[in-house]
Parts: structure tokens; C-alpha cells; sequence
């Protein structure tokens, strides 16, 4: 039987760039997730194999990029006009861009003073939350005798656009990273804290109250840490909460390093360097995973290691 070609199209899918703004030092976040699809004469490269109508899906990715260094990201819908006209109108055989963008909502993390550093006194200008996404959790073990309560949360995704280097690590043969002095550090907090509560009922913590406290503590000392390494703002998130919340002894986190590259646009003549507009790649894998346990001086470790991600 015979065969014909159908509906086809084509383009790089989930490009994932963000782009910070520089306002002084108060930075505005744009994190979009765009996907390119081309339509138009491409019977041949289907029955024949010729390239010679076929703009590569590579190049819809720089153009991405590029266009959002170049223009910048006002709104998803005016970048993806924008995307779309540049695809229909600059190439004779593509005859329909379908751009797809889905954009992730982020806030500003509170801070408790009113320090010059913050917006209004009470919002870090390059420190970020991303929007309601994160999922509490608990476990509660009794054997008729002893408690034990583990709560915590995972998923919550966090971003410092600034304030955040990584230099002066070992290198060996196969070393290439590049020392960073001004990087975005980016995570999704998955943490699970141990409460000393041993089941007397007039001692009982006020749970609501000891999670909203714990999230915050953690955003906070997020927020405010001048990040050397994710390993120590991790520490820092952990103490914060550890010496301010007294029902809590013990807490383990895995935060994994939502690595963001700079995109090099320098074949197309843009720079694109920490300072304002700044376009980054948003890797989603491999990722460095960093985890660790903080615990009030004296107690015994008994969140198990690989609880973390349950
Ligand atoms: O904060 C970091 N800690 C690391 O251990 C590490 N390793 C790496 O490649 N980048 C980073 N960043």
C-alpha cells in the first residue's frame, strides 16, 4: 500500500531560559519553558531525507536565547509573538510557528528586619520563592510507648539570583568547571525535621504553627546567606531553624543544585555576562545533589539517610 505524509511538524521542545533584570540591585526573575513547532513544506526531508527546507531545531533554540537577551521577556505571549513572526516571516517554507510557553510564577522571600538590604524592609531583592508548589509531609511511629514525629516538606523551589559564589575547590585532570564569583544558586528543598515531643499531651507542639515557622526560618536564612556553597547555606538553613525553634532537634535535607548556565550567544554577537538581562539555561539533569543532617549539640541522629525524598 502506498503511503502519504500527514500533519507534521517540528522544533526544539522545553527550553527552559530564564532571564534576570537588574533594577540597582533589585533583580526581577523571567523562567519560561518554551517549545518550538514549525509547520510548512517539509515533504521532502520526510520522502527524501533533503535538509534544504529544514531550519535545525538547534537553531530554534538559540533563537530563543538569543531573543531573549536581544528583546527581552516582557510577557510569555509578547515573546512568543515575537518567536513566532521571526519563524513564519524569516524562512519561505515554514508556514505556521506554534510556540508553546508555560511560565513558573516566583515571590519574593519575606525576611523578619528591616535591614537595607530588603525591599520595603521585609522582601530580599534577589531571593525568591517559587509559587505555591511545595507539599508538607509527616510521619508518625508509636510502639505503644515512645513517639516519634518527622515532618517536613519537599518541592519547595527557592532561587537567589545573586549573592551566591563557588571557587577555591579541588581540581584534578578532569576538572573544568570555571570558578564562579557571581552565580544563581537554585534549589528544591526537600527537608525533614525530628521533634523532641515525647507524647505528653501538655507539651504538645502546635504543629501549624512549628511548620510555618520552620518554612520560614529556612527561606530566611536562604535569602540572607552570602552563599559560598550550597553545602553552606544548607548548614545555615538547618541552624536557623535548630536555634530557633526548640521543639526541633534534628533536621536532614537534600537539596539538589538547579544548575543555571550562562547561554554563550557570542556567535551571535551578544554578550551576555552576571550583569543586567542576563540569559541563563536552566539545566534539569545532572545535578549536583547535596544533603546533610544538622542536629542540636548532644542529640542522637535518627532521620535516616534516605528519607529525605520519600
Ligand atoms: O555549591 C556547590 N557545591 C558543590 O559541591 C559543587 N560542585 C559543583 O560542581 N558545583 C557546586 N556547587
Amino acid at each position: 500500500m502506498p503511503t502519504i505524509l500527514g500533519q507534521n511538524q517540528y522544533g526544539k521542545a522545553e527550553n527552559r531560559v530564564v532571564r534576570i533584570t537588574r533594577d540597582g540591585d533589585t533583580h526581577h526573575i523571567k523562567d519560561l519553558n518554551v517549545s518550538v513547532a514549525l509547520s510548512g513544506d517539509m515533504d521532502d526531508v520526510h520522502y527524501s531525507g533533503s535538509n534544504a527546507n529544514v531550519l535545525p531545531t538547534d537553531t530554534t533554540k538559540n533563537t530563543v536565547y538569543a531573543f531573549a537577551k536581544e528583546h527581552g521577556i516582557e510577557s510569555a505571549e509578547q515573546f512568543g509573538i515575537h518567536l513566532a513572526r521571526h519563524f513564519v516571516t524569516s524562512q519561505e517554507p515554514i508556514e505556521v510557528a506554534r510556540i508553546r510557553i508555560e511560565e513558573y510564577a516566583w515571590e519574593r522571600i519575606a525576611t523578619s528586619d528591616g535591614n537595607s538590604k530588603f525591599i520595603g524592609a521585609d522582601e530580599v531583592k534577589h531571593s525568591f520563592v517559587r509559587k505555591g508548589q511545595e507539599t508538607r509531609t509527616t510521619q508518625i511511629t508509636f510502639d505503644g510507648e515512645k513517639w516519634e514525629v518527622i515532618s517536613g516538606l519537599k518541592d519547595l523551589t527557592v532561587m537567589n539570583s545573586t549573592n551566591s559564589e563557588f571557587w577555591g575547590y579541588v581540581k584534578d585532570r578532569y576538572t573544568t568547571l570555571k570558578e564562579a564569583y557571581d552565580r544563581i544558586l537554585a534549589t528544591d528543598v526537600s527537608a525533614r525535621w525530628r521533634y523532641n515531643w515525647t507524647g505528653d499531651e501538655q507539651r504538645m507542639p502546635n504543629w501549624e504553627k512549628s511548620y510555618e515557622q520552620a518554612r520560614k526560618h529556612m527561606l530566611q536564612a536562604f535569602a540572607e546567606t552570602y552563599s559560598l556553597s550550597l553545602q553552606q547555606t544548607l548548614y545555615q538553613m538547618g541552624s536557623r531553624i535548630i536555634n530557633s525553634r526548640s521543639e526541633i532537634d534534628e533536621i536532614r535535607f537534600s537539596l539538589p543544585n538547579n544548575h543555571h548556565f550562562l547561554v554563550d550567544l557570542e556567535p551571535f554577537g551578544l554578550e551576555n555576562d552576571t550583569a543586567d538581562g542576563a540569559v541563563y539555561f536552566a539545566a534539569d539533569r545532572p545535578y549536583g545533589l547535596i544533603e546533610a543532617t544538622v542536629l542540636r549539640d548532644g542529640v542522637e541522629p535518627k532521620i535516616p539517610v534516605d528519607m529525605t525524598n520519600l
